[in-house]
């Protein structure tokens, strides 16, 4: 399975500085990671320049180093220098090429977007597998070949990961990968030299403005993927500016677009929408023909992502009534708008959501809205170490809910204490429907204290994750079992169970 430096570098303009026939067995972009025969990438990155690393690899083994400028290494005549432009690119490249371009073996779907990606792809999965394809996902809660899933450190692997993750599909037969794609991946470069057979955006909120700075910059990130850099079918929600300015360029430019929107100028638009507690109802107008149908997800931004969905398998080639039988009975992405179920619960509802940006928290809360019976009671906290400009607009957002608890949510490196100051810098203290709990444990629970029958608490930030990073530490937690045992403490002692 090795390659050549000059089989590794195909199509990519490089000095081989060296023996152009030297065997690469793997290739690694973390010094402490290499292996003997690596080819190590050196990237100038954002907190260190892997150049600095170079000795460290090739003390592990490396034979090639992959660089912007030249290293001049002392004793190391043996080892082939590759001088590019951009290590990024070069690795995205390599990486390709190393495992025979794994993405032209299936449609592989690409969706970006700033909420919806995970939910989307999951959709999209089951509706090619009830298409009786073999299907692959790759995002936020993990990877997945068929049954077999895998957590990921990232919602888009780095460039050598993900093209190992994509050979091990085509490995397994996949027919239909769906993969969410970040804006980060986008930027620095991951996806490069992935060929998409469709790729597919949802909306652009406020998130990562620690990373892009701008929305404009955000934008143009997401924007790459409908760029002439990766030519596919595309499906775009017209619903906010930047979806309509999607289309225009990829229209113009003369691509199949699809459009999914909540009005008529979109080819794909609800004629009805019917929320109800447990499944909704929807008609929709595609292209012409309007099908109605249920299906097993709650929350009004879901039709968004149902739409998506439907675009994308039209994309891919399947039959409208297929599209509608997978729809009605798509099993839930874990952690959105996922119901807690506890042995005893004294008639209060609670939902685990992964909103985790003004958009998602304002949504969620609605959504959450339309289904109480009595009041919708929030918990929520911010990550460290993210864009810290949410913050204060998701107090403000949170505020729409009869009771806000703000706590913690991965703090990282910083003070939960200094998150929670900025969330409620943006929340109005006269509405005194607020109050701060820092422990999340105890947030949850004094959220259940306060709830009274027919009441909705919604948690969100950390659907379906499993941890709390605090400092470098990753504490065990999960918010659905966590919620679920508070729910237990509260209603099974004191009532000796319902
Ligand atoms: C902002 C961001 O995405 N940063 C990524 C970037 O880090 P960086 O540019 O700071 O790299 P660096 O630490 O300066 O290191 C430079 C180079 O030296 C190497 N190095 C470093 C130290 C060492 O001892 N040896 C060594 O070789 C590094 O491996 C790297 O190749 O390159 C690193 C190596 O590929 C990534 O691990 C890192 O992801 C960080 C950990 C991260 O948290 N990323 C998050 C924000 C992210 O990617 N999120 C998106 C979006 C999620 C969403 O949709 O909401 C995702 O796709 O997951
Ligand atoms: N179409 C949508 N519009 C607005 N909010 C949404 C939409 N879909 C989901 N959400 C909200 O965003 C949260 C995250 O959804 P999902 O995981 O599908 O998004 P994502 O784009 O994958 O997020 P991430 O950037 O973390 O990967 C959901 O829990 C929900 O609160
Ligand atoms: N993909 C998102 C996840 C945020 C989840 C939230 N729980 C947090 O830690 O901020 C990010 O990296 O910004
Ligand atoms: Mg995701």
């Amino acid at each position: 399975m090795a390659k050549t430096c000059a089989e590794l570098m195909a199509g990519l303009d490089c000095t081989i500085l060296g023996n152009s026939q030297e065997a690469v067995e793997g290739l690694a972009y973390r010094s402490d990671k290499v292996k003997p025969g690596d080819a190590f990438f050196c990237i100038v990155g954002l907190a260190v320049d892997g150049h600095s690393f170079a000795q460290d690899a090739i003390d592990r083994g490396a034979k090639v180093l992959v660089v912007e400028r030249k290293v001049y290494l002392a004793d190391a005549t043996d080892v082939t220098e590759i001088v590019v432009a951009d290590t990024r690119k070069a690795m995205a490249q390599a990486a390709a090429n190393f495992y025979d371009h794994p993405s032209r073996a299936f449609q592989l779907v690409g969706v970006t977007g700033t909420n919806g990606k995970t939910t989307t792809t999951y959709l999209v999965e089951h509706i090619a597998r009830v298409a009786g394809r073999r299907t692959g996902v790759i995002g936020t809660v993990g990877n997945s070949i068929g049954d077999v899933h895998e957590k990921s450190e990232h919602t888009t692997p780095e460039s050598p990961d993900l093209a190992r993750i994509l050979a091990r599909m085509r490995d397994a037969s996949c027919d239909v990968v769906a993969m969410e794609v970040s804006s980060h991946a986008l930027d620095l470069k991951r996806t490069w030299a992935v060929d998409f057979a469709v790729t597919a955006f949802t909306n652009l909120t406020q998130d990562h403005l620690d990373y892009h700075h701008t929305f404009e910059d955000y934008f143009e990130a997401k924007a790459l993927l409908f760029s002439r850099d990766y030519p596919a079918k595309r499906v775009i929600s017209v619903n906010d500016k930047w979806g309509r300015e999607l289309w225009r360029r990829c229209s113009e430019r003369g691509d199949a677009v699809i459009t999914t929107g909540m009005d008529s100028s979109a080819q794909i638009y609800p004629v009805v929408v019917e929320l109800g507690p447990r499944s909704t109802t929807v008609e929709l107008e595609v292209r012409g023909q309007r099908y109605r149908f249920s299906y097993p997800l709650v929350g009004r931004f879901n039709v968004e992502n149902v739409m998506t969905a439907f675009g994308i398998g039209l994309a891919l080639g399947f039959e409208p009534e297929v599209i509608v039988k997978a729809l009605a009975d798509v099993p839930a992405p874990p952690g959105r708008l996922q119901r807690v179920e506890a042995a005893a619960d004294g008639g209060v509802s609670v939902f685990v959501d992964y909103a985790h940006t003004p958009d998602a928290l304002e949504k969620a809360i609605s959504s959450v809205q339309a289904l109480s019976e009595g009041r919708t009671i929030v918990v929520f906290g911010c990550g460290g170490d993210r864009d810290a400009g949410k913050r204060s607009i998701m107090g403000r957002a949170a505020q729409a809910a009869d009771f806000a608890v703000v706590t913690s949510d991965n703090p990282r490196s910083e003070d939960p204490l200094a998150i929670i100051a900025d969330i409620t810098s943006g929340m109005e203290e006269g509405k005194g429907n607020f109050a701060v709990c820092p422990d999340r444990r105890e947030a949850i629970a004094s959220a259940i204290r306060m709830a009274r029958p027919g009441d909705c608490i919604l948690v969100a930030g950390k659907g379906h994750e499993d941890y709390q990073l605090v400092g470098g530490k990753t504490l065990s937690f999960d918010d659905r079992k966590v919620a679920a045992e508070e729910l237990e403490a509260a209603f099974l002692t004191s009532n000796g169970g319902e």
